[in-house]
Formats: structure tokens, C-alpha cells, sequence
């Protein structure tokens, strides 16, 4: 469905994105994970041919992709980082408005809309102005939006930065929805959380490349299965054993506080990165 090779984007001589090899298979729910400042979405920008890579392929659906192809763009929904709403629409107008702009039919736009509203929780809603809407519902509006049209594909970049955890699950709630209505769905996050509930496959980005990427499961298996943190009054040591028997036998010889806790997909990253990540 989605395949790059070799990708780079350069921003004058500095590579955002830095040779990246992607192969999602339709109806995946994929995740691009990693911290501010690697890539991630300028690599949206490229997929969703926002924004012409400096060198390297790119095919979406068996088509090299170039700027500007409608008949791409038309199979893509893209929901931004930022708020991209017009404040002065409500709700209904703000699909309708979408709907034409994606040339479909009136009666499809109506049913569309209706069954898209619900599943957002958004019916009661329809007619206020967005201006007047909260931030969560706000972006559960641009997600139903951008798959009005009914593309193959939906980009989403970092859809849950800066909401709470109940909002954040409501919107995992519609994103499992719209997965099973056969989207392919690429997402960038820096919230480890948001990546394992949601994703089938996992892409750990840094410094423009994609460092690790499996399942979330296999990817787990490339810990150690318990972590002994020892905390030496300025710095936390992360120890990792197979068993916990070995990591309660560790922990008994430390003099410091110690904590023993199953690993993560955190200690994944930090062991591919050597970088922090966000955790919810
Ligand atoms: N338009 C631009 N001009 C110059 N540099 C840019 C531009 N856009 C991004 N960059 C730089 O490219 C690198 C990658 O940025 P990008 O926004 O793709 O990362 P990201 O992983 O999405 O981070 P974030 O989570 O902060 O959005 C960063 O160093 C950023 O400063």
C-alpha cells in the first residue's frame, strides 16, 4: 500500500528525514514513534504528498507518487498537527464544506455525515460552531473530516497531543472504528501508550531514521522481560534479566531504593535511541 525508498528531506542542508525504507501493508494500523525533531512529520508530509522529498521513491498503491496527483490525493486523508478548522463553520458545515471540496454527491454527504457524527459522538453538536467546541472534540472533528471522502488512507499527525486520557481514549475509540472499516492508518506519536493500544506495527524514529520496527509484541521481546531501576540519589541505573528471580536477587545486593517492574516498550526505544520518550 505505502512503500519509500531511500526517502530524504532535507531542510537546506540539514536531513529531517534521512533515508527511510517504509513498507505498510493495506488495511495496517502503523505507528511512527519518537521524539520532537525526528522526522516524523515531515515524513507525513512527503506520504501524504504535501511536500516533494529531496531524493529518493515513493509509491502509494502501486504508483510512484509525484506532487499533486488527484487521483492520490483523493485516496488520502490527512488530519494536521495543528488545529485546521474555520472557527466560523459549525460542525455540519465544516463536513459538508469537505464533502464538496471532494466532489461527492449531496445524498452521500448526508448519510456519511450522519453516520460519522454518531460514531464521534458529535450528533448533539452539529450545529454549534466550532469556535465554540473543545479542544477533544475539536480534533475528533478534523479525524471525521478527513475520512469523509472515504480514502483508503489516513495520515495522522500526533492526533492526541495536549488532550487528556479520557478524551485521548475516546479518540483511540474512533480511530479502532475507522480501522475497521479496512483504513490504512499511519500515525505519528511520541506517546509510547498511544502506540501499543493502537498499532499493528511500530516504526521507532530518531534523527530522521527508523531505528526498530516490528509488532508491539515482538518488539517487547527484544528486552529482557524485568528491569530492576536502582536510583542513586542523583541518576537512575535500568538493569534488565530474564527472570524475576534474577531481578530480585540483583535488587537484594543494591543499597539504594529499587524498583522491579515488568519492561516496556519505554526500555525498547531508550535502548534504541539512548533517548527519553514521553510516556503517558
Ligand atoms: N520547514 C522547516 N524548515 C526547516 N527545518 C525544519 C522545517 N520543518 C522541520 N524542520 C526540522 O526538521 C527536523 C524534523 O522535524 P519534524 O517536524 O519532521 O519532526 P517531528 O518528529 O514531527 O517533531 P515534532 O513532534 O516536534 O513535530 C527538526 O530538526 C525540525 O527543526
Amino acid at each position: 500500500m505505502i512503500k519509500t525508498r531511500d526517502l530524504i528531506k532535507k531542510y537546506d542542508k540539514n536531513p529531517a528525514v534521512n533515508g527511510l525504507n517504509l513498507d505498510i501493508e493495506a488495511g495496517t494500523f502503523y505507528g511512527l514513534l519518537g521524539p520532537n525533531g525526528a522526522g516524523k512529520t515531515t515524513t507525513i508530509k512527503m506520504l501524504s504528498t504535501l511536500l516533494p522529498p529531496t531524493s529518493g521513491d515513493m509509491h502509494i498503491m502501486n504508483e510512484r507518487v509525484k506532487r499533486g496527483q488527484k487521483h492520490i490525493q483523493a485516496q488520502i486523508g490527512v488530519v494536521p498537527q495543528h488545529y485546521s478548522l474555520q472557527r466560523e463553520f459549525t460542525v455540519y458545515e465544516t463536513l459538508i464544506h469537505h464533502g464538496m471540496l471532494q466532489s461527492m454527491q449531496r445524498k452521500e454527504m448526508k448519510t456519511r455525515i450522519e453516520e460519522l457524527l454518531i460514531f464521534a459522538k458529535l450528533d448533539q453538536d452539529a450545529h454549534k460552531l466550532v469556535a465554540k467546541l473543545s479542544g477533544g472534540n475539536k480534533r475528533k472533528l478534523m479525524i471525521i473530516r478527513a475520512v469523509m471522502h472515504r480514502p483508503k488512507i489516513l495520515f495522522l499527525d500526533e492526533p492526541t497531543v495536549g488532550l487528556d486520557a479520557a478524551i485521548r481514549r475516546s479518540i483511540w475509540d474512533l480511530l479502532k472504528y475507522l480501522k475497521s472499516e479496512g483504513l490504512t492508518i499511519i500515525l505519528t506519536t511520541h506517546y509510547i501508550e498511544e502506540a501499543r493500544v493502537l498499532c499493528d506495527r511500530i516504526g521507532m524514529m530518531t534523527h530522521g531514521k527508523i531505528v526498530i520496527e516490528n509488532t508491539p509484541h515482538e518488539l517487547l521481546k527484544d528486552v529482557q522481560a524485568y528491569v530492576v531501576e536502582v536510583f542513586d540519589g542523583q541518576k537512575t541505573h535500568y538493569a534488565y534479566f530474564n527472570t524475576r528471580e534474577e531481578a530480585t536477587a540483583y535488587s537484594h545486593k543494591q543499597v539504594d531504593d529499587v524498583l522491579i517492574r515488568r519492561s516496556n516498550l519505554e526500555d525498547v526505544y531508550v535502548k534504541y535511541t539512548k533517548e527519553k520518550v514521553e510516556a503517558l
